[in-house]
């Protein structure tokens, strides 16, 4: 996909976005809310017609080859448009009778633990279990290309485990994944290479250990149950950036001081003031650090964490 443009109502929301999915491995594209990562996929999918650029997927024309494409392409998306008074083993054995090449649909109603609520209707489903199904409806076909939009949200952390295993496993048969997430950790386990993008734009595009070993900036991390100043723990750290991303989790940014004189500096700054310390530990948070940094370039401010990745709370920063 190159040179992507899309506007509702004048406003571009997709200005300018290159992307590439490489056969047989797993893009995460990872941003802020609004960024355009939804009118992108939709574009991807066919969905949505491109205003300027050009998209192929298979080197099909989402929107004039959609026939053509529509048996290679799994999409799963945010809400699915599945018949309320339906369960989940009529709608996936429709589905599958749709597809020469299927996935047996008991083995997966299995794979997705979706086995106790096959015969309950749509609509009685729990939030998870709608997705989970979704995500079933998507696989069902044994699509080549597979387009999953933040795929496990609300799944529980065993299922969203599972969940994992299951997309690893089709990537390693050769398929080609490209998934929306606020988890960082799930673009982390699963992702080859991670897109970020912010305002339309697409900021970075590499691998995770790329992003991380380029922008995440070394720090320290910092848990405590107590509520602590950070302007004053700043000025003892001889002005280092002190982040706060959830109520009980702090970002102290090293720059280019030395982390065992920070490590010193935070300890007895918390002992003087009398707070405790839960956890600390050096290295920064990997890609979460970077795409923090790489989002607050992007807004000129600090960010705010996505919804699900520690607690969505804004930053606060001081120097
Ligand atoms: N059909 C529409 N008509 C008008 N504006 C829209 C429409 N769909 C999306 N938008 C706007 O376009 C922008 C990008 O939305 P999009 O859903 O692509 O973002 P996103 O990155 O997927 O966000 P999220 O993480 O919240 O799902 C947002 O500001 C949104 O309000």
């Amino acid at each position: 996909m190159t040179g992507l443009v899309k506007a509702y109502d004048d406003r571009r929301v997709v200005d300018q976005v290159d992307l590439a999915v490489p056969v047989g491995q797993v893009v995460a594209l990872l941003g802020p809310n609004g960024a355009g990562k939804t009118t992108t996929v939709e574009c991807i999918e066919g969905f949505r017609r491109p205003d300027a650029g050009t998209v192929r997927v298979l080197g099909l024309d989402p929107v004039r080859d959609r026939n053509t494409l529509t048996p290679k392409l799994g999409v799963m998306l945010q809400e699915g448009g599945v018949w309320q008074a339906a369960t989940p083993r009529e709608v996936l054995r429709l589905f599958a009778r749709l597809h020469p090449d299927r996935w047996n649909p008991d083995d997966l109603i299995e794979r997705l633990a979706l086995g106790t609520v096959a015969g309950s209707k749509y609509r009685n489903l729990s939030g998870g279990e709608k997705q989970r199904l979704n995500l079933a409806l998507a696989l069902v076909g044994r699509p080549e290309v597979l387009i999953l939009d933040e795929p496990t949200t609300g799944m529980d952390p065993e299922v969203r485990q599972q969940t994992w295993e299951l997309i690893r496993g089709l990537r390693n048969e050769g398929t080609s994944v490209l998934l929306t997430t606020h988890f960082m950790q799930e673009a982390e386990v699963l992702a080859d290479q991670v897109a970020i993008m912010a305002r339309g734009r697409m900021l970075a595009e590499d691998s995770p250990a790329g992003l991380i070993a380029t922008h995440a900036p070394p720090g320290i991390v910092v848990t405590t149950p107590d509520r602590i100043d950070a302007e004053s723990l700043s000025d003892r750290l001889d002005g280092a950036l002190v982040l706060a991303d959830t109520a009980d989790r702090w970002l102290v940014d090293a720059g280019e001081r030395d982390p065992q004189s920070l490590l010193v500096g935070i300890t007895t700054w918390f002992a003087d003031n009398g707070r405790h310390l839960t956890s600390i530990a050096t290295g920064g948070e990997g890609l979460e650090a970077a795409y923090l940094e790489l989002t607050r370039q992007a807004f000129g401010e600090p960010a705010t964490l996505p919804d699900g990745a520690g607690g969505g709370m804004p930053l606060e920063a001081r120097r």
